[in-house]
């Protein structure tokens, strides 16, 4: 699997990307490039500007200078041409409590002006994401995070977007709905979806992730990728991340 990404080929792309709120700097000249078929997590540090990256890509924010382009759409100049090959699933996904798994991807597909035809489209989408099939017709007023999320992530598929943000997808997962949730991401994987993730999780970036980034004072200071099916060596991520290593190994020594 080829690790580079040009800015042509890319499904993502921030090009020397400046963002600031009240003219102070979030995004400092960031670069970040994400092809079709990968997965990429970015981390940081609490406030480094990883949700302000995916605003960007969204067009919630406008960079202050630099580009952003999503499948080629610049971002600042065709906002609707880009959102349309976007699928974003937030950190608390928003759909309809009251409504059933099956009526909210419906309802939504209406919204999109792409009704689906019949039921099969939906009950794809449903079955592709591993949503028990007795929880189709319950509302999603009780339904678990991990639950929601399948919901929302069958939505981008009936959707058909070749591009899904996502932000801190992680949070509040317990270890099966996590392991399953990463399942589903090398599924879309597979199927040419571009993955973009914003997380706190390294292991789960570290399980998932073909490349991993690492945003602080405004730009992706370090990359790593993953070769083939060789996966990262979490106890060097960690000290990047996180500025200390791990137990058991010299640098954790050195500092206990
Ligand atoms: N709308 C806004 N107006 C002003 N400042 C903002 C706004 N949104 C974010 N910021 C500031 O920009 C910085 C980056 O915020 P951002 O939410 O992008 O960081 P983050 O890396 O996602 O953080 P976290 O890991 O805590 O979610 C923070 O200092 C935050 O307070």
């Amino acid at each position: 699997m080829s690790t580079t990404t040009t800015e042509d080929s890319a499904a993502l792309a921030a090009s020397s990307l400046v963002v600031s709120y009240n003219a102070t700097p979030v995004l400092r000249g960031a670069d970040l490039h994400v092809r079709r078929g990968e997965i990429y997590a970015l981390l940081g540090g609490n406030g480094a500007g990883k949700s302000t990256m995916i605003n960007a890509f969204l067009g919630f924010v406008r960079p202050t200078s630099g580009s952003v382009r999503v499948c080629s759409h610049e971002v600042a100049q065709d906002p609707l041409s880009a959102r349309a090959q976007l699928a974003y699933v937030p950190e608390n996904v928003a759909l309809y409590d009251h409504l059933s798994a099956r009526e909210n991807i419906d309802y939504f597909m209406r919204l999109a002006g792409m009704p689906m035809k019949d039921g099969a489209g939906i009950e794809q989408a449903l079955e592709s994401v591993g949503l028990d099939r007795a929880a189709w017709d319950r509302r999603l007023g009780g339904f678990s995070k991990g639950m929601r999320q399948k919901v929302a992530i069958g939505l981008a598929l009936a959707r058909e977007t070749p591009v899904l943000l996502l932000d801190e997808p992680n949070t509040g997962l317990d270890p099966q709905a996590t392991s399953e949730l990463n399942r589903l991401l090398k599924q879309l994987r597979s199927r040419d979806i571009a993955i973009f993730m914003v997380t706190h999780d390294l292991l789960s970036a570290a399980e998932v992730a073909d490349r991993i980034g690492f945003l602080a004072q405004g730009r992706i200071v370090e990359e790593f990728s993953a070769s083939g099916t060789e996966r990262f060596d979490v106890r060097r991520l960690y000290r990047h991340y996180a500025g200390q290593g791990m137990p058991g190994d010299a640098a954790w020594s050195r500092q206990a």
